[in-house]
């Protein structure tokens, strides 16, 4: 095409999110001719849509939350919601007006060259890119090309949805006050954290998931213990539904279930999320665009001189995952294969409730699902030292999961006040396969919420829960 620029590089990076990004500025800092592609805001989901602007969500929420616990505890306080600096600070703040030109300079200022643009891969060697102002530039990449295009929300093919103004969670991120009314459909991490944190600020909230759980890819306990908590807390949780219709009209949204009909001023849907692997060009290597995932290999290669990683790749879809991968590709790219293998096995993730959900490593299930002989010990929450003290708030509980035979932990989740934080000793624990006899000969400050391992290690060995 004669209007189509040529150009060439060693590395170039289609999709600068948080994975893409971390990869393509050390790259770059290494001396590489790195280019980065990215057709929305270098940085990706994570701080202008994801997990940066609802965790200032979630910290307002919390400080309403804990205001509504005073008189439980230090006599009276009231709060007056107001969701007006929630807005003010994800705008301001956290996205900066959803304006990437730090981020950008960032790269540029490590030696990267950054187009705007949409990117597709033409082969193993070549992306040709769709750029915002109009022209195109082919680029041939002497060492590889890295997909780094993350994932877009998923709608369910619920009849009318694809017809209504539903919000996903680029909307729920930009809401400048709190809805009178919101039915969540999904009741995953962005379902939830929403759902909680809107109602704290008088959204009369709902929340409809299909399976008979929430956080089904978690401990069921887990599930249970949010629905008890955000019951107890005025949302009208519902598992086992199933959608048979949406509607939209001036009085705002109806869903249909099969147990009766919810209406809402607003209507979000977080049902998952899903990569565009034909979008991408990924044909033309020879990959099925039809799967949910690229299929990648310990080094995050998916083919020779082509390496894909982050949410794209469905090994978890967190910042913290991204930015290993990052991590591993990278260091492939530069030794020439010499670099780690990835390891999954102690892979953390952390919903931002009120209690937090944090867990490492395998659930129950799972690990008997691989045939590992397990041991399982829980402390509640409420009967530690800490808990009892903490009083208003302290739902939760910390539950290992030990493979009895090897004696460590494989697996384990602590929820409560600070969870993703108690999760810290426990990632360490099953990532250096500590010694479960090691761990029961430590000192734990008394009174941690950290100190409730010491219960559950306790339960643990008593050996009443064995299976
Ligand atoms: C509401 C919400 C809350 C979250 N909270 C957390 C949290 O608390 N903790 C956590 O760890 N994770 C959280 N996550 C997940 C986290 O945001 C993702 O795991 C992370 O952003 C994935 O990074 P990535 O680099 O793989 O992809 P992305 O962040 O999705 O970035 C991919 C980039 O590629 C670009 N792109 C796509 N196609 C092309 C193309 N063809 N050409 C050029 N560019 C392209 C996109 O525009 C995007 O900028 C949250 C997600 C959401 C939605
Ligand atoms: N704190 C965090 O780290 C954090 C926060 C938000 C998102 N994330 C990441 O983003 C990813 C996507 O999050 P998510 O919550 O959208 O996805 P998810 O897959 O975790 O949960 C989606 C839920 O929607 C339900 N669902 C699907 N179709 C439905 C239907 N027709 N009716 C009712 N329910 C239906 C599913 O059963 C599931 O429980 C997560 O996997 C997570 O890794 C992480």
């Amino acid at each position: 095409m004669a209007d189509t620029e040529v150009d060439t590089a060693d590395v170039v990076v289609v999709g600068m999110g948080p994975g893409g990004e971390a990869l393509a500025g050390s790259l770059a800092e290494a001396g590489l001719d790195v280019v980065g592609v990215e057709a929305a805001l270098v940085g990706g989901e994570c701080p202008y849509w994801g997990c940066i602007p609802t965790k200032m969500m979630v910290r307002a929420a919390d400080a309403l939350a804990e205001t509504r616990r005073v008189p439980e505890l230090a006599g009276g306080a009231e709060a007056f919601p107001d969701f007006a600096p929630v807005a003010r600070r994800i705008r301001e703040e956290a996205t900066t007006d959803w304006d990437d030109t730090i981020a950008v300079d960032r790269f540029v200022g490590q030696g990267g060259r950054f187009v705007r643009g949409t990117g597709r891969l033409q082969g193993a060697d070549t992306v040709r890119v769709r750029e915002d102002g109009g022209g195109e530039r082919l680029i041939r990449a002497r060492t590889g090309v890295v997909v780094a295009a993350g994932t877009v929300p998923f709608a369910p093919p619920i009849p009318g949805l694809d017809r209504v103004p539903y919000w996903t969670n680029r909307d729920a991120v930009r809401a400048e006050k709190a809805p009178g009314s919101l039915a969540v459909i999904g009741g995953g991490p962005i379902g939830l954290e929403f759902a909680q944190a809107f109602a704290r600020f008088g959204t009369r909230v709902t929340v409809l998931e299909a399976l008979d759980r929430l956080l089904g890819s978690e401990e069921p306990e887990s599930g249970e213990l949010v629905a008890d908590v955000l019951g107890r807390e005025g949302l009208d949780v519902r598992t086992g539904v199933r959608i048979t219709g949406v509607a939209h009209g001036p009085d705002g949204f109806a869903v249909e279930t099969g147990g009766g009909r919810v209406e809402a001023e607003r209507l979000l849907v977080a049902t998952g999320r899903r990569p565009d692997l034909e979008g991408l060009g990924l044909a033309s290597i020879g990959l099925d665009t039809s799967g949910r995932a690229v299929p990648v290999d310990e080094r995050m290669r998916v083919a020779p001189g082509v390496w894909a990683l982050g949410d794209i790749v469905g090994r978890g879809e967190f910042t913290h995952v991204s930015v290993y991968q990052a991590r591993i590709a990278a260091q492939d790219i530069l030794t020439g294969g010499g670099g780690p293998v990835a390891d999954y096995r102690a892979l953390p993730r952390v919903t931002f409730t009120d209690p937090e959900v944090g867990a490492v490593g395998l659930t129950e299930e799972r690990a008997r699902e691989q045939g590992i002989g397990v041991r399982t010990g829980t402390a509640r929450i409420p009967s530690t030292a800490r808990g009892w003290i903490h009083r208003a708030g302290n739902d939760g509980f910390i539950k290992l999961v030990e493979d009895r035979d090897e004696g460590v932990l494989v697996g384990a989740t602590s929820a409560g006040p600070n969870g993703g934080e108690v999760l810290g000793a426990l990632s360490v624990a099953v990532h250096a396969r500590t010694p479960v006899e090691v761990l029961r000969s430590m000192i734990y400050a008394y009174p941690t919420f950290h100190r409730g391992i010491e219960d559950a290690l306790n339960d643990l060995v008593s050996g009443d829960s064995e299976g």
